[in-house]
């Protein structure tokens, strides 16, 4: 079938911006091949937009896990129609799309992006390129959180008494010979958290390390970011990011070094993925002072201030709270389009922002 195909039906007058109309609460699915014959509309009709169409560019372990059934379903019923982009196609050749939403790498997927943007200003792009790809080096992903100056309590946040800062960091770029010295210089304490510097979503990029003893750090492989291990009670905070909502939830994160452990133990410590679905601590059993989400009010400041520097909208934040502190937070890792199936509640909340970046044409005309 070919995309117009299947996006035709849905503009039942086969102009766009004109309404439908469907009953009350009780609306019944539109359906794509429900093209024919359309009755008047019911008493109780309400006006609704004609669909917002997506086209999506996604890996497909993104989609198995990003455009589950329910979300489908729920779009459907809002007026939100999914269409896979055939990248073996020119991409103007296929839509015409309200909204792009993608999560690729490559040069050549982000010059087709960059040509698109440039012919159809009207349509959405989630989220622009060279937004994202501050995202793809750990060093810029967190320089606009140090940029912030949050890491005293004076900043003009509600709860005032919260500091967030980042890691203590320094970028290794080729010599693991000098990374020894370099830590010292630098005054970093170990145990030290080795990362690629490289985000770029690879498996590669998620092979970090934790180094015990200043000798092992030789052994490192450069390009790194290295940063020192806050011990922050085995939780860390997700707080994702769609638009202007954000949600919070807890995982099981890496367990403290206590200076015993530290003292008697050596070498590189290669870690897997420790932050995934199966490790979620929503609902374990937590001591209060770690188990407690960080202040609403902070997290709202502080993704509202990401979104304008970065000038992204879909993305997630690692936070974790130093332990034994009540309101020392750092942010140690920046996503974009992060697993928002994990996400409670994500169908309505992505239908919703969806809905309200509007439609391409609306955009066109009020410029
Ligand atoms: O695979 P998932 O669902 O765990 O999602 C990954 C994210 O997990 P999270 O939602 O934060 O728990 C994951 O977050 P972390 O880096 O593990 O904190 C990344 O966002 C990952 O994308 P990429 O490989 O870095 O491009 C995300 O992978 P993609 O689904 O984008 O490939
Ligand atoms: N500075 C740090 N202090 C303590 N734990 C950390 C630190 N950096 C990372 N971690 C742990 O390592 C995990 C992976 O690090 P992260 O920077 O989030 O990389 P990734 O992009 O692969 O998720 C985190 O979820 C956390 O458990
Ligand atoms: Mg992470
Ligand atoms: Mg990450």
């Amino acid at each position: 079938m070919r995309l117009e195909d299947e996006i035709v039906p849905f503009h039942r007058s086969g102009k766009r911006g004109e309404e439908e109309y469907v009953g009350g609460e009780e609306e019944e699915e539109v359906s794509s091949i429900d093209a024919g014959f359309f009755p008047p509309p019911p008493h109780n009709a309400l006006p609704v937009q004609r669909n917002v169409v997506v086209g999506y560019a996604l890996t497909s372990k993104k989609v198995k896990s990003f455009l589950q059934p329910k979300l489908e379903g729920l779009a459907r019923k809002k007026g939100i129609l999914f269409v896979a982009i055939d990248q073996n196609r020119p991409l103007s050749e296929q839509g015409p799309f309200d909204i792009v939403l993608h999560k690729l790498t490559g040069k050549e997927w982000l010059q087709i992006l960059e040509d698109y943007r440039r012919t159809y200003p009207e349509v959405t792009i989630l989220d622009p390129p060279d937004a994202i790809q501050h995202l793809h080096n750990r060093q810029s992903m967190l320089q606009c959180v140090a940029d912030m100056n949050l890491s005293n309590s004076y900043g003009n946040f509600s709860c005032s008494s919260c500091k967030v800062d980042i890691p203590r960091q320094l970028v290794i770029k080729k010599d693991a010979a000098c990374i020894p010295d370099a830590v010292t210089n630098a005054g970093l304490m170990l145990p030290i958290v080795a990362k690629p510097l490289v985000a770029d979503g690879s498996a590669k990029s998620h092979e970090l390390s934790l180094a015990y003893d200043q000798n092992s750090l030789q052994k490192l492989e450069p390009p790194l970011v290295l940063q020192e291990f806050v011990n922050h009670g085995g939780v860390l905070f997700k707080v994702y990011i769609v638009g202007e909502t954000i949600k919070v939830v807890r995982r099981f994160s890496l367990p403290d070094v206590c200076k015993r452990e530290l003292c008697n133990s050596a070498g590189v410590f290669r870690f897997p993925r420790v932050s995934c679905a199966a490790a979620s601590a929503d609902g374990a059993d937590l001591d209060p002072g770690v188990a407690e989400l960080p202040p609403q009010p902070l997290l709202e400041k502080l993704s509202k201030e990401l979104r304008r520097r970065l000038g992204l909208r879909l993305f997630n934040l690692d936070i974790i709270r130093e332990h034994g502190t009540r309101d020392q937070f750092y942010v140690i890792d920046i996503n974009y389009f992060p697993g928002y199936g994990k996400m409670p509640e994500y169908e309505h909340i992505f239908t919703d922002f969806l809905l309200s970046l509007g439609h391409s044409e609306y955009k066109k005309r009020s410029f």
